[in-house]
């Protein structure tokens, strides 16, 4: 498959690369960056330093020009791209017959209507809308391989559904209760671009955008029911923790729980269920979802931690995941020292 990333001076580009250039079935022609980037022209490895010696590929610029002369040499795109850029060049892709992956938000909320109040823009392609496919690779599986537009969820909603989606998709919930999902995410969540806000002497551990953060409609509408999403800022590089408050349905017990987690996950090669809290420590550089649970029958509730890497689990990973189901392909993540391979 020839593949070009777009974003690729970026922190997720960053890691996809590191992943697709290891891809068997893999041929990386193209890394770009925006039209006027400082980075075009920079080796990849001269802004990633991590890769030098594995991938010294220069950087291009992303340009009308260059969609049109390199489109049709293309099987696969990924967009690390921001919202609207996404949203404005993604359908062009699928519709010279590229599978377009996309780890922005431009394609993951359903209702249109939801863009202009959480992303700040209206989105005017319904269509591409309609037709993307959710990227949740452990649950949406089917329709990935078939898909030709895939929406790679958020860092915030891939945690939080992984611990949710088994008691929802089990009707174990109380119909109707909000639940409330608590995120704490490292500082390359908020990307690579310098910002007061996540600057060194800045960045404490804080709430921010209770109530308005774009990915409570996403979390909502992929768990069918109405959540709360509560995101927190952390002092540490990588990782992501949600941890989950669900109401259970009248009567369930901690062993119709259990058993749901053991259904959704006990063949996963990605979500594995430690016997104890998970900690970042134990995910970050790496694809894992770390999963742990507790009911407590009294009260009628159960609490639900997952852990994962915000840019692997949470974007390039998971992308590839996708990639390898379009593909046929299975997963195999083996973790060696200073990296990753697919
Ligand atoms: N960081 C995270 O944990 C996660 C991020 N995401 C999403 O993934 C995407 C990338 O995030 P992240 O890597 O963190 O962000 P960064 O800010 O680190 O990188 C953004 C990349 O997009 C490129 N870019 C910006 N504008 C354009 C444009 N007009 N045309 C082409 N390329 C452009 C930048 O290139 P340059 O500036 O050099 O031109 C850069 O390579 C975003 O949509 C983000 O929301 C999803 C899940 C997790
Ligand atoms: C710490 C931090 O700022 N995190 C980002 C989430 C990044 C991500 O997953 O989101 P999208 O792909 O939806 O942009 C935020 O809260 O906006």
């Amino acid at each position: 498959m020839k593949v070009a990333v777009i974003g690729a001076s970026g922190y997720v580009g960053a890691e996809l690369i590191g992943l697709l250039i290891q891809h068997p079935k893999v041929e990386l022609t193209h890394l770009l960056v925006s039209e006027n980037s400082d980075s075009c022209g920079l080796h990849f490895s001269e802004l990633h330093a991590r890769w030098l010696g594995i991938c010294d590929v220069p950087l291009q610029s992303f340009s009308q020009a260059w969609f049109e002369q390199s489109v049709d040499q293309l099987d696969a795109v990924f967009f690390a791209t921001p919202h609207e850029f996404s949203a404005q060049w993604g359908a062009s892709f699928v519709a010279k017959g590229v599978k377009v992956f996309d780890l922005s938000g431009a394609f993951r909320l359903k209702d249109a209507t939801q863009y202009p109040t959480f992303y700040g823009f209206s989105h005017g392609d319904g269509k591409a809308l309609a037709s993307a496919v959710y990227g949740l690779a452990e649950w949406n599986a089917q329709q990935i391989a078939d898909a030709n537009l895939v929406a790679v969820p958020g860092c915030y909603p891939t945690a939080s559904l992984t611990a949710l989606k088994p008691l929802v998709s089990n009707n174990l919930h109380l119909p109707g209760a909000v639940i409330s999902v608590n995120g704490i995410s490292g500082v390359s969540g908020a990307g690579r671009k310098a910002s007061l806000a996540t600057s060194f002497n800045e960045v404490s551990l804080s709430p921010y955008n209770i109530l308005v953060h774009r990915h409570q409609p996403e979390i909502s509408q992929e768990a069918s029911t109405q959540v709360i999403f509560n995101p927190h800022l952390a002092p540490y590089k990588r990782g992501l923790m949600a941890t989950v408050t669900v109401p259970l349905a009248e009567g369930v017990t901690a062993a119709q729980v259990d058993d749901a987690f053991n259904q959704a996950y006990c063949d996963s090669a990605i979500v594995r269920m430690p016997k104890a809290w998970p900690k970042i420590d134990n995910v970050a550089f790496s694809p894992f979802a770390d999963v742990h649970w507790q009911t407590d029958e009294k009260l009628g509730v159960t609490v639900i931690s997952c852990a994962i890497d915000n840019l692997l689990k949470g974007a390039a990973s998971q992308a590839v995941q996708c990639f390898n189901l379009v593909i046929g392909e299975d997963s195999h993540f083996t973790l060696l020292p200073g990296g990753q391979h697919v």
